[in-house]
Formats: C-alpha cells, structure tokens, sequence
C-alpha cells in the first residue's frame, strides 16, 4: 500500500458534518462524518461512531483514495438502485418509497430489535404492493430457527441479507431455505471476506466501498470473490455516495440493484445528493467547493472528535504501508 499524503494536507481543507435524517435508522437519527479535499475532488471519512480505529482506518484509505485519485473508469452509465425501507411502520412504506421513483426493488428492513415477525411481515407485505421486488436485511438479528421460520413466513422475496450474524449460521440457514442469501457485515466486518465462499454461506456479496477501503479494492473484491454483487452505501453523505455509484458504475457485470439511494434518509447533504430518477442514480463526481450551511456543521467537541480519530487512523495507515 503507498503511504497516505501527510496528515496536515488532509486537514487542511477538511469538515465535521452532522446531517440530519428522517427516520431512525441502525440506531441513529443523526450522521456524523467528515469530507476533506484533494487534488482529485472530495472524499469521505464516516467510520459509525462506535468502529474501533483499525476498522476505521479501511473508511480513511477510502477517502483519500476518492480525494487524492478519484474514480476508475466507468463502464455504465446509470446505476439501478433498490428503495431502502428503515423498519418504520406498514402505514409509512408508501411515503419512503414516494422518495425513490421508478425503483423496481425496495431493500426492507426486519428483525428490528423491540419489534416482531409481524411488524417485518406488514412493512413487507405493503412494500410488495408498490414495488415488483422486496428483499429484506436482517442486520444479523436473528438465529438460525428464527430466521428460518420468518423466511417462511415472510414469503417470497429476492433475497436475504445478513439473516443471522455469523457466517456458520448463514451456512445453515442457506441449506434450510430455498431463498437466496446475501452476506453484509460478513464481508465488511470480516478479517477474511472469502469465508463465505469457503463455507458455501451466501449466493450474493454486498459490498460497501469505505469498509472495504476504496472503489479499487471494492473491484476486487468482487472480481475474486466468485458472487454476484450489490454496491450499497454506508450511510454515505454525496460525496461518499458518489464513490459507490462510482464503483457500481465501474464493475463489468452488475445483475442487481444498488443501496445506493440512501441520500433520501437524510434532510440536507453535503451537496447535491443522489436522488434517484427512474429506477438509477447516474454516476457524478464531486469536485466543486462544497456548501455547507451552519446547520450541518458539527459542534466543536465533535469536530475536535473526529480530527483526533482521522489522526489516529491515519497513523494506523501509515505503519500498513511500512509493511
Ligand atoms: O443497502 C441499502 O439499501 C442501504 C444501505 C444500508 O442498508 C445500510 C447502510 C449502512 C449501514 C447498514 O446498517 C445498512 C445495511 O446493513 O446494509
Ligand atoms: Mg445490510
């Protein structure tokens, strides 16, 4: 790995942003992050709050790649994009999907903790009424019995992200059920992402390009891992968001629709966000100055926060290189 560009270049020009969301979503109703510039546009730095800094440090190399290389040569011009349904009430699927038009598949959330298998199956059952294609993410909640028994019950859908949280346990389900699975914090929170293959766990990998530290190695990631993909946000402002369509823009097969109109979740954005128009975002890169009102500028403890913890990943990055 180079060396990442000195510390001082990257906080020359750098903002703790806090935006806004319309819904709770994983827990938070508010997104802290930072975007710094460089030669080649913006790039982001939005670890969640609670990641430890080696985990965080793959989210640093991934900014400084968008900021200081920018995006591999796409081979697509459009992205379809999946609706992302947060495990709010049945009566409010219609309204969130309103925010993605021409979507043809909606990404819904289930096993929320405090809620029950009929909670998932009413959310499901009324995204299937305005869109052809429901899959659901279960972020890990359930056990195997549980989720075999919900995937039975919930009935048809795409596929299942994440029924269960390790990967023996996907394995199991994976037999148990005729639905596809599909591995996410298997992957992005793995020491070693390939486990899945080897333990035959998952037909689909999600993959998530600052987790996964770059659009680079989100490529190949998905040439080598021998499944079919889906790019998806990681809860990204504009700017990490245009290294995901970025990504997706550039896989040389892509058969399923992206998370990657999760711009939607938020009230205001860094910049112009990624709203979906017919079923895809198009992939834009960022490099104009940044407008960024008082109202999402972090405070100054925060700041101070995320100043000291991109310093401390960064150190993290610079001892990997020396490897
Ligand atoms: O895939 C999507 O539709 C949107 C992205 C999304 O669901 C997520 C983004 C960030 C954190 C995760 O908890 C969540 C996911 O589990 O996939
Ligand atoms: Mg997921």
């Amino acid at each position: 790995m180079a060396d990442p560009p000195e510390l001082g270049v990257l906080l020359a020009d750098a903002h703790v942003i806090r935006l806004p969301m319309r819904t709770r979503f994983r827990g938070i109703t508010e997104r802290e992050l930072m975007v710094f510039r460089g030669p080649a546009g913006w790039g982001e730095f939005g670890p969640f709050t609670e990641y430890g800094d080696h985990e965080a440090a793959n989210w640093l190399a991934a900014g400084i790649e968008a900021a200081h290389l920018g995006p591999p040569a796409p081979r697509r011009d459009r992205v379809p994009i999946n609706a992302t349904v947060p495990a709010v009430p049945a009566d409010q699927v219609a309204e969130v999907l309103s925010r993605y038009p021409g979507a043809a598949t909606a990404k819904v959330k289930v096993a929320e903790h405090g809620q029950s298998l009929d909670d998932d199956v009413a959310r499901v059952a009324a995204a299937r009424e305005i869109v052809g294609s429901v899959r659901v993410d279960a972020n890990g909640g359930w056990s195997v019995d549980e989720a075999i028994a919900a995937i039975r019950t919930i009935g048809e859908v795409e596929y299942v992200e994440q029924p269960c949280a390790t990967v023996p346990e996907l394995a199991a389900v994976r037999r148990a059920v005729d639905v596809p699975i599909a591995a996410d914090e298997s992957i992005r929170k793995a020491d070693d992402p390939y486990r899945v293959v080897a333990a035959d766990a998952a037909d689909i990998a999600v993959v998530k390009v600052a987790p996964l530290g770059g659009m680079r190695a989100t490529l190949s990631l998905a040439e080598s891992i021998g499944l079919p993909v889906v790019v998806s946000s990681a809860l990204d402002s504009a700017v990490g968001m245009a290294a995901g369509v970025a990504a997706a823009a550039a896989l040389p097969t892509l058969d399923h629709a992206c998370g990657l109109a999760t711009g939607t979740l938020f009230t205001s954005d860094v910049a112009e966000p990624f709203v979906p128009s017919e079923g895809a975002v198009l992939p834009r890169w960022l490099r104009e100055d940044l407008v960024l009102p008082a109202a999402v500028r972090a405070p100054a403890d925060r700041d101070r926060w995320w100043r000291e913890r991109l310093g401390r990943c960064h150190a993290i990055l610079a001892s990997r290189s020396g490897c």
